[in-house]
């Protein structure tokens, strides 16, 4: 077993180029590592660097945008080094630690070590950072440049022991990296393992879903028991996934019974890690993998037998407009960099094919490069760790893309407005965390999210919002399939509350504990019994961060003071309503709707006042997640904001 794994080491690309990386990453403080996919950057470079001694200056640190990507790299490179899981190597994310006091090589995400750089900014424990995947440009791994560049310069200005930076990817445009990272050296690595093959279709498709399906059918069909590949689709999201996942399961009756099976797996963010490890176990024999997955699977997986890998072309991607705080979420095309990513699936183990579902022209006019998510998103989050890492000047924090400044505004202003920043202007405008900041800066969630955490201390109800936020950290826990809506909200009728969703969500929570089959009821309720597996997971979690926290785990269920604790972090979002179902926000006077997945949508009358924990815009602006408030209970919440901003109707009883 060692020897066949250490020949396998051996035969990849990057094998002959050992000598020179090592030396050049011994040489040279910042070093930009560009190789094909499946060359063997992720899983080597670390090992050859442990092997040549830099492991005993401290850790070598490896990044992932993703914790799937983080534990199965992890997994496959402890097999090599033979050792156990947590032992040498190890990896960490959000949910779980499994490193211990001999790891030496440890596969993390990007978060994750960005939540490291609040309590120790200049890396202490680590000799050498690889950023990995750097082209995605995850808002993290773009923050992380910036962190790791400042920790390099001040280990080696105050005389401790040198931090190695090494960023990685198959696509990147060096020149900029290089230059960021004081003219860092590029190292190219030639050869890709294996060849891919790659068709495109004829004429664009206007339904990719549907060509998707068929491709699998094709595919599937058109091999006899000879080849036995397994077959990656790439989709936008879990609704695609669930559908597609159901159509084929339905289709497996078209093919005769002595054919191969399918065995149709799902992959995406919010389905427990149990679930997705499956994906890269070996199926059982005469079946086919087929697996459909979001952009998860893009970079850095090795799937174990996929030999085809169908691209749709599209992504579901983050927008933000800072002016009305309002995310989006919109499918839309990928760059060259992702579809190159996404070919990279297959050719790992053996030669593979890409069907790319849209024409080759299609393929030409794609963007060549992601644009970095620092650039669409929300910075409050950013903004908080960057604070408690002690990094006050945030215009003159070194971004290798400087982020929109009204993004930046926006983001300083939540903060302030939740408690977390003092902006003191004596002269020059500097900025202070808080202790409540401090604390804020703890928690693993966003800054409205940890701050009515936080607040539901002096509601002494700390056990609720714990749940509560729990369920509003993942996807959603209803389960809605898309041909058994009406029996959907006929089984969940039990569960309605004329005070809104949270309140809903509580009550399905409390149901689903007192459960003692948690699958069948889960099952029989059209609940989301994964998501909600995950939801105990988060809550372990955020229960042991308030006992770090020194908080007391208080309780209390009464409905009006979870509502009012939970307006602590949201009473920003807030809205009246005006007639015939439409309000408008109190803050920016914006135009909003009750989403139809709300309890409260055909309500009648429609409630006059509503806080809501979501704004999405799809075909119009919706509030998704939705509660009845009071406006008084506003000014006892938020006084100061409210004689500000509220509309003189309002203040009137
Ligand atoms: N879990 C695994 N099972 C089988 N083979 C694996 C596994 N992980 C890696 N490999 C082998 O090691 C090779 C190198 O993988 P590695 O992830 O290091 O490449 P990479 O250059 O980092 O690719 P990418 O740019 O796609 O992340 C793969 O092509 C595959 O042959």
């Amino acid at each position: 077993m060692a020897s066949s794994m250490e020949a396998q080491r051996k035969s990849l690309p990057i094998y002959s180029a050992r000598d020179r990386l090592i030396r050049e990453i011994k040489t040279n403080p910042c070093c930009i590592v560009v190789g094909e996919t499946g060359s063997g950057k992720t899983t080597q470079i670390p090992q050859y660097l442990h092997e040549t001694g830099l492991s005993k200056k401290g850790l070598i640190g490896i990044t992932q945008p993703r914790r799937v990507a983080a534990i199965s790299i992890a997994t496959r490179v402890a097999k090599e080094q033979s050792v156990s899981l947590g032992a040498e190597v190890g990896y960490a994310v959000r949910f779980e630690d499994c490193t211990g006091p001999s790891t030496k090589i440890k596969y993390q995400t990007d978060g994750l070590l960005l939540r490291e750089a609040i309590q120790d900014p200049l890396l202490s424990r680590y000799s050498v950072v690889i950023l990995d995947e750097a082209h995605e440009r995850t808002v993290h791994t773009d923050v992380l440049f910036g962190v790791i560049k400042g920790a390099q310069k001040e280990r080696r200005e105050r005389h401790i022991k040198l931090l190695r930076i090494v960023i990685m990817s198959a696509t990147l445009d060096t020149s900029s990296y290089s230059n960021y990272f004081n003219n860092a050296k590029v190292l190219y690595i030639q050869g890709r393992q294996y060849h891919v093959n790659v068709y495109y279709t004829l004429k664009p498709q206007s339904d990719y879903i549907h060509s998707a399906i068929t491709t699998v059918l094709q595919l599937h069909g058109e091999e006899e028991s000879g080849e036995n590949g397994d077959i990656l689709v790439f989709l936008t999201g879990q609704d695609e996934i669930e559908s597609m996942l159901h159509t084929l399961i339905q289709c497996k009756s078209l093919f005769p019974s002595h054919w191969k099976d399918m065995m149709v797996l799902p992959l995406f963010s919010a389905l427990p890690s149990a679930q997705q490890q499956k994906v890269f176990q070996k199926p059982p024999p005469n079946t086919r993998k087929v697996i459909l997955s979001t952009n998860i699977a893009e970079t850095s997986l090795t799937l174990s037998g996929v030999k085809y890998v169908i691209d749709t072309g599209m992504v579901k991607g983050r927008g933000y407009n800072p002016l009305m705080g309002l995310d989006l979420l919109l499918v839309q095309p990928i760059s060259k960099a992702q579809a190159r990513q996404r070919l990279g699936r297959a050719g790992r183990e053996s030669e593979g094919y890409c069907y790319r579902l849209y024409t080759e022209e299609s393929f030409l006019q794609l963007e060549e490069n992601t644009v970095p998510e620092i650039q669409r998103c929300n910075l409050s989050s950013v903004l908080l760790q960057l604070l408690a890492m002690g990094i006050k000047d945030i215009l003159s924090f070194e971004f290798m893309d400087q982020p929109p400044e009204e993004s930046l505004i926006a983001a300083l202003e939540e903060l302030v407005l939740l408690k977390a920043v003092n902006k003191e202007e004596n002269g020059e405008e500097t900025l202070e965390l808080t202790p409540l900041g401090q604390r804020m800066s703890s928690f693993p969630l966003s800054p409205s999210l940890s701050s009515c955490l936080l607040a539901s201390v002096d509601y002494d109800c700390v056990v609720e919002l714990v749940t509560l936020v729990s369920l509003l950290s993942v996807d959603t826990v209803l389960y809605t399939p898309t041909d058994g809506r009406e029996k959907a909200d006929l089984a969940r009728m039990k569960f309605f509350c004329p005070e809104g969703d949270h309140l809903l969500l509580m009550k399905i929570h409390k149901a689903y504990q007192t459960s003692n089959e948690k699958k069948s009821w889960c099952h029989d309720n059209y609940i989301h019994a994964r998501n909600m597996s995950t939801v105990q997971d988060i809550r372990k979690q955020l229960k042991e961060i308030c006992r770090q926290n020194s908080l007391q785990l208080t309780s209390n269920n009464d409905g009006e003071r979870l509502r009012k604790t939970l307006l602590c972090g949201f009473f920003r979002n807030v809205a009246e309503h005006v007639r015939d179902g439409k309000y408008l926000t109190v803050l920016s006077r914006q135009e909003v709707f009750i989403h139809p997945s709300s309890c409260l949508f055909s309500v009648t009358p429609p409630p006059p006042f509503v806080m809501y924990t979501e704004l999405v815009h799809t075909t119009k602006c919706y509030m998704r997640m939705v509660s009845v408030i009071d406006p008084k209970w506003l000014f006892e919440i938020a006084p100061n904001y409210f004689h500000k901003t509220m509309t003189t109707n309002m203040i009137q009883d």
